[in-house]
């Protein structure tokens, strides 16, 4: 699987300010990947682009074995008003209830199953949002800030779960957590703002597993490369 763009432009229409200007790269395989930047330089606007696939058959977007794009955000809403638990029991497929039961267990969402998803926290929803999504089928997953409000230590957990759980998949990641896609992601796309004249780049991430151990120095000169890209 493959994710390619080869001088992608976007302009909103109405708009006069370019969003994505000239953006060039390639992400080969699966795993984690992150879309990395400061607010407003169209991290959002880009996964849009992407999960509108059919609109790009005559732009410079290859996804060659990809075939299923998924896109989940923060503060999305699961629709209805059953208990979050029975929503997971319908949306599930009968071959996923053990991936379920261990999502669940994984996220740490037990105790919330007889809510509503409007008596959860706000990091409960995003969580049991992110469940739905990762019970269907998909090659490509993108995660736009996702795991937002759910504290650091639980998120260290969640993310290599899900690399490891999902080997077979890819996900692009969008977040301002520098140091979580420094340490956990595959590659970076650090977006840059047009009118900065600087390029995106793509650097390359320390893809840590868990159980793994942080090398603070490697850490730290991803981090920043990251910083100095935008
Ligand atoms: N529907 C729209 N019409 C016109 N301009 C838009 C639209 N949506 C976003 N924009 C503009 O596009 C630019 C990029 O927005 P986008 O939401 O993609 O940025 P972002 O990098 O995801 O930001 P953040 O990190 O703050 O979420 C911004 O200047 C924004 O004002």
């Amino acid at each position: 699987m493959r994710l390619e763009c080869n001088g992608l432009n976007f302009t909103y229409p109405g708009s006069e300010i370019q969003v994505i200007d000239n953006l060039s790269f390639s992400m080969t395989g699966p795993g984690f990947y992150a879309v990395f930047g400061p607010s407003g330089v169209g991290k959002t606007s880009f996964a849009r682009l992407l999960t509108r696939h059919a609109d790009l058959l005559d732009q410079p977007v290859k996804t060659p074995g990809i075939d299923t794009i998924l896109y989940t955000y923060n503060l999305e809403r699961l629709p209805g008003w059953a208990a979050v638990g029975r929503h997971l029991d319908q949306v599930c497929p009968p071959d996923r209830q053990g991936l379920k039961k261990e999502l669940i267990a994984l996220f740490c969402l037990e105790p919330v199953l007889d809510a509503r998803f409007s008596q959860l926290s706000m990091g409960q929803q995003n969580r049991m949002n992110l469940i739905r999504y990762l019970l269907q089928d998909f090659d490509l997953m993108i995660l736009d800030e996702s795991l937002a409000n759910v504290d650091e230590k639980l998120r260290q957990t969640i993310l290599p779960a899900i690399k490891e759980r999902f080997a077979h998949k890819m996900f692009l990641y969008i977040s301002h957590n520098l140091m979580e896609v420094a340490r956990f992601c595959k590659e970076i796309l650090v977006l840059a703002e047009p009118s900065r004249n600087m390029s995106s780049r793509l650097i390359s991430g320390l893809n840590e597993t868990s159980g793994g151990k942080v090398d603070k120095s490697a850490l730290d000169r991803v981090m920043l490369e990251i910083m100095n890209a935008f």
